[in-house]
């Protein structure tokens, strides 16, 4: 079954060509791409979408967010905007109340955040462990969220529970735990900062994780500078996520960590992607971290939600993406890229082969998975041109079409 999309008015592909095509269509075969190109040039399909002169962007890859939580924190938001500081201690709530859920009721939760944010644009997502924080809790976790997200990372190391000596939590989060969770995740990230995990710590649970096959992620210089971003870097993690406070060695480290990388033909030796969480730092009134800066050094970043409940309730990428654009300086395409191959780039997803069906996602291509979104507006520039209005009008997910 294939099906024409055509009539787009701008098609931003964020393909290795940066290509921006005007009049033009797609032509989705299952769940894969099989054709782009103007449209006056387009192939017969089975079926027919006219896109009505709109805009077309790769569906939004979040690459970093805390779905699996029961409650809320709104006494705690409500306090942070009346002056008071973020602090790690608040996950502890969130763990209470998650514990105290049951196995169907965390799964419906979980559901429906997803729907939340497929409706929104983002067809592929990351989600974390790390409200659990025993071994039940958190292996009940990562086999929730490997039924309800694309890929699940592992968090223990989230925030050591009340009356828990640190060392044996973390030989824990090494041991039992790690044990527990490994069928169902791909990636181990930590909280390595002040008020949760330090240095040596960090290092433990990443080495163990890394022993252990897991890919690595790290948490890190959200609430000051502090040693996250190096150990990414010496650690070879896909991404260190946060990065509100860099000295300028930080800046240097992620930098040098792309120089094996072509970004042209998207080959060579992978660095450690800066993911930006600007949702979060509104929320909890850090600093934006310095996108700007990040790009012209020469670091690939990422924009992504970091939807939880402690410090970005939210699983909008638009939002992020306007945030981006107006606050953190970014152009349109570059936050677009961003929120699309910038994430895949940080889940190891920017790259497929089409020949045995591993399909590339954030980023619109022959042989890519069929994840489009279609904006009610003629350019991506409405996204920051028109900041808060409900701009998606369709998402084609793995080529279904979601909305
Ligand atoms: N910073 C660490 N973890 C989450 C927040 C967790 C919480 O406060 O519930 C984050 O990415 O912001
Ligand atoms: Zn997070």
């Amino acid at each position: 079954m294939s099906t024409l999309i055509t009539n787009i008015a701008e098609l931003m592909t964020q393909d290795l060509e940066h290509r921006v095509l005007k009049d033009a269509a797609v032509v989705v075969e299952g769940e894969r791409i099989s054709w782009i190109g103007a449209a006056a040039d387009a192939p017969a399909a089975d079926d027919a979408v006219d896109a009505g002169g709109r805009a077309m962007l790769p569906g939004w890859v979040d690459s970093h967010s805390h779905l699996l939580f029961a409650g809320d924190r709104t006494a705690e938001f409500e306090a942070r905007m009346a002056g008071e500081a973020y602090a790690a201690g608040g996950i502890a709530v969130t763990m209470n109340a998650t514990r105290a859920t049951s196995d169907f009721d965390l799964t419906r939760l979980a559901m429906g955040r997803v729907a939340e944010a497929v409706s929104q644009g983002t067809t592929y997502l990351e989600t974390k462990t790390g409200y659990g924080l025993d071994v039940e809790h958190e292996a009940r976790s990562a086999r929730i969220a490997s039924t309800i997200a694309d890929q699940v990372t592992y968090l223990g190391a989230h925030l050591v529970p009340a009356g828990q000596d640190p060392e044996a939590y973390t030989d824990l989060v090494c041991g039992p735990m790690l044990a527990a969770v490994r069928p169902y995740v791909q990636w181990a990230d930590v909280f390595c900062e002040e008020g949760a995990f330090n240095a040596e710590q960090s290092r433990r649970v990443l080495v163990a994780c890394r022993d252990a096959g897991l890919g690595l992620r790290v948490h890190g210089n959200q609430l000051g500078e502090g040693p996250g971003v190096q150990l990414a870097v010496e650690l070879g993690a896909a991404s260190v996520d946060h990065v509100n406070y860099l000295a300028a060695q930080d800046v240097k480290a992620l930098a040098a960590s792309w120089s094996g990388w072509d970004p042209a033909v998207g080959t060579g030796e992978r660095g450690t992607v800066a993911t930006c969480l600007p949702a979060c730092d509104l929320s909890t009134r850090q600093p934006l971290a310095p996108a700007r800066e990040l790009l012209d050094a020469g670091v690939q970043v990422a924009l992504a939600s970091n939807c939880n409940p402690g410090t970005s309730y939210t699983s909008s990428m638009a939002f992020c993406v306007t945030t981006a654009v107006l606050q953190m300086r970014l152009s349109v395409h570059e936050a677009v890229r961003a929120a699309t191959y910038g994430g895949a780039l940080a889940l190891h997803k920017e790259a497929g082969r089409d020949a045995d069906g591993e399909r590339a996602v954030g980023s619109i291509a022959v042989g890519h998975r069929a994840d489009l979104h279609l904006l009610n507006a003629p350019s991506a520039t409405h996204l920051a041109y028109r900041p808060g209005m409900p701009l998606t009008y369709a998402v084609w997910r793995a080529g279904t079409r979601e909305r």
